[in-house]
């Protein structure tokens, strides 16, 4: 008997059928689209999840080991979600701006995407039009003197003002963070609402509280998202982080809610104060044919706009001390040059072009530290070609921003902290366009100006009056990492000792 006729008598018709749709099925999931970047091949599940694994726990060189078997750009599967990761300076600069026309996009159809903006459409997670005009009218609110009375300045030394009074009452050592947190989440209130929380009040904690179980779930591309919610309900953990994220954002729409109506309530349209009697201005104003200004979507803007400005820039902020506590000549140097410049007399922003030391040793810090170094992921609505590599559509891209920050074709020795490097022959500062803290392109954050005018003013004005040193003198911090949403340092001690 030949062997069509053994299978024959072994498996009767239907049940060929059926092998054969299970085999096409599995062959159309499995199929990639030909000439992707290469890459882990979808069926290789195991070393796709730790990948993904390694990169969530920060882990020291996979980055860098993918890149040397797989090229600068290349692909990574999530389920069947084709990811493509772009590094260095110059294909990262080829996305952002070059081709940004179609991969300034967001993967809006990702679950994880969907789930955090139930609530409305902001600018983070939103593109195309509504996200021109959600974008152009935030940007409008965080120009300084764009809204309210209190220039950012003004703000922002009430908040180092409040955080001496602070630090003074310290007697031993502490964790700067906490303090920082509050510090910044009050700039985005003032920003948002017009008010401020003192750092004892539960208010604020409270708020602080609602936005770490918020954002405490991995990101938007998370592959809990991708896995049959049946089964992913069934894993106690991230059943619990839900919950309590869902709670939280309840929590964090009524106080919304509460501070737009009590606007609405007080609303005057010659004394526009913040963000929200904007918002409320141009509502009115404008004919909303597209229900655009709606509050759902003032709460998303909001809500982003909190974890844009008080998170990143927090983390930043406290890399920013680690750095002058674990490099105390730099400190030092930076404090001389305070001292030279300004003698005992507030430090402005305007002092800036003259602290020349002081802005390389910022720009140095933001290079080395990499918080955002995997930002929001971009998505490609359409297929295109990337450095001649297929890219389908709904690809999500991932920038890797640290490799450009790191790129050794831009950066002489780039491990090497050294402020210096932003500072030409004759002290002038040299601007480094493959430095990317803040990302570039139509995405830009649109909230850089405000973090370069912080954290310039913190640390300047801070140097002034305290030195900032190790918990131990003998014991070195280091440089080590958290696993985050944003790249944090590990948390640490250290102590403030006042200045004469
Ligand atoms: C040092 C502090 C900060 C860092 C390192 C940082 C970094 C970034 C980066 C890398 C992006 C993504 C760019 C991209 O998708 O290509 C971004 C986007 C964004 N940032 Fe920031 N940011 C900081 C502070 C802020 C502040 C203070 C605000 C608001 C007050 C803010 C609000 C936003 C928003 C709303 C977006 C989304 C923009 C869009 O998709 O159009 N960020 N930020």
């Amino acid at each position: 008997m030949d062997l069509a006729s053994q299978l024959t008598d072994l498996i009767n018709l239907p049940v060929m059928l059926i092998i054969l749709t299970v085999v096409l099925i599995y062959l159309v999931l499995l199929s990639e689209p030909k000439y992707i970047p290469p890459g882990i091949p979808k069926w290789n599940l195991l070393s796709s999840m730790s990948f993904f694994m390694k990169l969530g726990q920060r882990h020291e060189g996979t980055m860098q080991k993918m890149r040397t078997k797989y090229g600068d750009i290349f692909s990574v599967y999530m389920g069947p979600q084709l990811i493509v990761i772009v590094t260095g300076y110059d294909n990262i600069h080829q996305v952002l701006v070059k081709q940004a026309g179609v991969f300034s996009d967001r993967p809006t159809w990702l679950p994880g995407a969907k789930e955090m903006t139930k609530f409305g459409k902001g600018i983070g997670l939103n593109d195309g039009e509504t996200w021109r005009i959600l974008r152009s009218l935030t940007l409008q609110a965080l120009c300084d003197n764009g809204v309210g009375k209190t220039s950012f300045e003004e703000m922002i030394f009430e908040e180092v003002n409040a955080i001496t009074k602070a630090l003074l009452e310290k007697q031993e050592s502490f964790e700067f963070m906490p303090l920082l947190t509050c510090a910044l989440n009050n700039v985005i209130n003032k920003v948002v609402f017009g008010v401020r929380f003192d750092y004892k009040d539960p208010e604020i904690h409270s708020l602080i509280g609602m936005l770490d179980k918020i954002f405490s779930l991995p990101s938007i591309l998370s592959p809990f998202d991708l896995l049959p919610q049946c089964i992913v309900r069934r894993i106690p953990k991230v059943h619990k982080m839900r919950t309590d994220k869902n709670e939280a954002l309840s929590e964090l729409r009524a106080f919304v809610d509460s501070q737009i109506k009590e606007h609405e309530d007080e609303y005057d349209s010659s004394n526009i104060r913040d963000l929200v009697d904007l918002y409320i201005k141009v509502s009115k104003e404008e004919d909303d044919k597209n229900g655009l200004f709606t509050k759902g979507n003032l709460f998303q803007i909001i809500s982003e706009l909190y974890f844009g400005g008080s998170e990143t820039t927090s983390a930043s902020m406290d890399w920013v001390f680690l750095y002058m506590i674990e490099y105390p000549d730099i400190q030092k140097k930076c404090q001389e040059e305070i001292q030279k410049v300004c003698g005992d007399k507030p430090i402005l922003y305007a002092d800036r072009s003259k602290l020349r030391y002081v802005e390389a040793t910022l720009l140095e810090i933001q290079r080395c530290a990499n918080v955002a170094s995997f930002p929001l992921p971009h998505g490609n609505k359409r297929n295109t070609t990337l450095n001649g590599l297929f890219i389908p559509e709904n690809t999500v891209i991932l920038v890797h921003l640290e490799s450009s920050n790191m790129d050794s074709k831009y950066w002489d020795n780039p491990k090497e902290f050294r402020p210096e490097r932003f500072l030409d022959e004759s002290g002038q500062l040299v601007s480094k366009p493959a430095l990317m803290p803040f990302g570039e392109g139509p995405r830009v954050c649109p909230g850089d100006a405000l973090a370069k005018m912080e954290l310039f003013l913190f640390l300047t004005n801070l140097l002034q009056r305290f030195t900032f040193c190790r918990e131990r003198d003998d014991v070195q911090h280091g440089f080590r990492r958290r696993a985050g949403r944003t790249l944090q340092a590990a948390p640490y001690r250290m102590r403030a000792v006042q200045r004469k």
